[in-house]
């Protein structure tokens, strides 16, 4: 777990708290997504723990152990660090840059070698085309690859991620997210992103770190948020799209009903969202949509009432 306790910086020269006495735990195999506008403090709380930044007063625990006691070089190949631009090294081969702190760490030629090709493979990149490659030679969502298997390399228990999408294009960055989430949870690590974007955060964060002024001002998962803003200023940051936002994150499966008699009209798939089953009824002007799996079962039925009760019950 990595243990926030009552942390606050404040920057030389600087007249005002940067963070505020934030406390925040974050459970092992996590997501936590920090979010907010912009100044109001995330990526401080992000580089505090990997002691990019010391905190003027509070600690930062990871599982258990002050952080201030370690070497931050010896913290820092521990925790794996995304940022938005890569920093890839622009002089080496992608096989070099994965390799980094393999490298450091001294590991041999074989085991370092092993794992290039493993981290390539899982980021969806191969290896036999990539290794010799230089970061120029690559897109940007390929080099935001490269940077993330870089991250994993030395299997580290946590993973830093600021704006790790930020410079990517709409369409990749939808897949990247996508995929990423997947390795991450498959790798099971605890990670601490910063975003700017709330589709981001709700997509990728288990649960999702709302700040301002450098303090913390809700944090739970995303359904919860969406469903219960804690204030005027969470209410108002989440949008007036909040209720879609949320039934996007709830399966048909869990809400319908069994399947009816005589069905006839469109259909959607368990896995589907609601935000998905809300669009095919209005589209279609329907009292409700039959559930059937990809080979044509049909398993259920959703109606309109259904579905708009699911909203208000938890909203
Ligand atoms: N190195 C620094 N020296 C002085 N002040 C700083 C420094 N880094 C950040 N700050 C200030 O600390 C506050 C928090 O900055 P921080 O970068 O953590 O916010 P943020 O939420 O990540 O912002 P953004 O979304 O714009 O990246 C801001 O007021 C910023 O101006």
């Amino acid at each position: 777990m990595i243990k926030l306790e009552h942390v606050t910086k404040n920057y030389e020269g600087s007249g005002r708290h940067a963070v505020d006495g934030l406390d925040l735990d974050i459970e092992n195999g996590t997501t936590v997504a920090l979010i907010g506008p912009s100044g109001c403090g995330k990526t401080t709380t992000m580089r505090m723990i990997n002691r990019l930044e010391q905190p003027s007063a509070g600690r930062v625990l990871v599982n258990g152990e002050d952080i201030s006691g370690i070497d931050p070089r010896d913290l820092r190949r521990r925790i794996g660090y995304v940022i938005q631009q890569v920093g890839l090294f622009p002089h080496m081969t992608i096989e070099r840059n994965v390799a980094t702190v393999p490298r450091l760490l001294g590991w041999d030629k074989a085991r370092t070698g092993r794992r290039i090709d493993e981290l390539l493979d899982l980021v969806g990149l191969d290896p036999a085309v990539m290794r010799k490659r230089l970061p120029h030679e690559l897109s940007g969502g390929q080099r935001q690859r490269v940077g993330f298997a870089r991250a994993l390399a030395a299997d580290p228990e946590i993973m830093l991620m600021d704006e790790p999408f930020g410079a990517i294009d709409p369409i990749t960055r939808v897949k990247l997210q996508d995929e990423f989430r997947l390795i991450l949870k498959k790798v099971s690590k605890t990670v601490v992103m910063v975003t700017h974007d709330l589709d981001e955060a709700i997509k990728m964060g288990d649960r999702i770190a709302i700040m301002r002024d450098g303090r913390l001002l809700q944090y739970d998962t995303p359904q919860a948020i969406l469903a219960k803003p804690a204030d005027d200023f969470v209410r108002s940051f989440l949008g007036k799209d909040r209720a879609i936002k949320r039934l996007s994150l709830i399966e048909v499966e869990s809400m319908m009903s069994p399947a009816r008699e005589n069905p006839k009209g469109a259909t959607v798939y368990p896995g589907d969202s609601l935000h998905i089953a809300l669009s095919t009824i209005i589209a279609d002007d329907l009292e409700g949509v039959d559930v059937v799996t990809v080979d044509g079962h049909r398993v259920g039925y959703l109606s309109r009432d259904a579905l708009f009760a699911a909203h208000t019950a938890a909203g």
